[in-house]
């Protein structure tokens, strides 16, 4: 296998945006390209992060929001971090732009949310989807809610201003982001306008250049 550099891409969004759906299409993509590819999810897989996962009702607010950043500083160093090092493009479902959307609808200040996950590495790219609030909340009535925070149309709505919210703040904290409606744009489309933004990011520089 040819060698590339690492990377770590946040997939974010609204539910129902299809965050899960693209990211597994875009892995077996980039997989039968060639890449080393590692796939995981916030909350992660371990015991903390399925804590968080199935524990939002008993946990809210400020108590939810520290339980997340808790997944996410460990899964950062135990599982994010190596997979990169390693060479392999680590793509996430769901990052910190979730935790400014999901814990502002428990009312947990933007300032508190900043502090908390201000430690946590920035994505080589954060995608952020989108979609027309009415199509992703018939899209997630259709497959059923995954948690409280997604029940209806008008949370499908503060959902959808909130990752704008969340989008114009952390472009105004220099980090690299590709946002997508996919309202009308299929997966295979999705990850095709991924896959061209990735490569030459994860383009290792020829030893010549390195050196220059
Ligand atoms: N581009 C698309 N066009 C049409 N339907 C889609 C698209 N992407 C996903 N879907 C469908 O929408 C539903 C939700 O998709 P998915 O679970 O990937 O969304 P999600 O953003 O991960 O949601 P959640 O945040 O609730 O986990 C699924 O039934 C999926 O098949
Ligand atoms: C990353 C993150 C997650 N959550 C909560 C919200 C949901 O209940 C689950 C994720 O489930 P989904 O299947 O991906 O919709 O975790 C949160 O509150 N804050 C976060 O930052």
């Amino acid at each position: 296998m040819t060698r590339h550099r690492g990377l770590f891409v946040a997939v974010d969004g609204p539910a129902g945006t299809g965050k899960t759906t693209v990211t597994r299409a875009l892995a077996e993509r980039l997989t039968c390209d060639g890449y080393a590819v590692h796939s995981t999810t916030q909350p992660s897989r371990a015991q903390l992060g399925e804590i968080a996962r199935h524990g939002t009702d008993t946990y809210r607010g400020y108590e939810l929001a520290c339980l997340v950043a808790a997944d996410r500083y460990h899964q950062l160093r135990t599982e994010i971090q190596p997979h990169r090092a390693a060479g392999r493009i680590v793509l996430c479902d769901r990052y910190v732009a979730s935790s400014y959307v999901l814990q502002s609808m428990d009312d947990v200040p933007p300032a508190f949310i900043h502090h908390l996950n201000d430690a946590a590495d920035p994505p080589d790219l954060t995608i952020i989807l989108a979609a027309d609030p009415a199509v992703a909340a018939a899209r997630v009535r259709r497959r059923g809610a995954h948690s409280r925070f997604h029940t209806d149309i008008i949370s499908s709505r503060t959902e959808a201003a909130l990752y704008r919210d969340a989008a114009t703040y952390l472009k105004t904290q220099g980090q690299a982001l590709l946002a997508l409606d996919t309202t009308h744009t299929s997966t295979d489309q999705l990850v095709q306008i991924i896959t061209r933004k990735l490569t030459p990011l994860a383009r290792l520089p020829r030893p010549e250049q390195a050196t220059a």
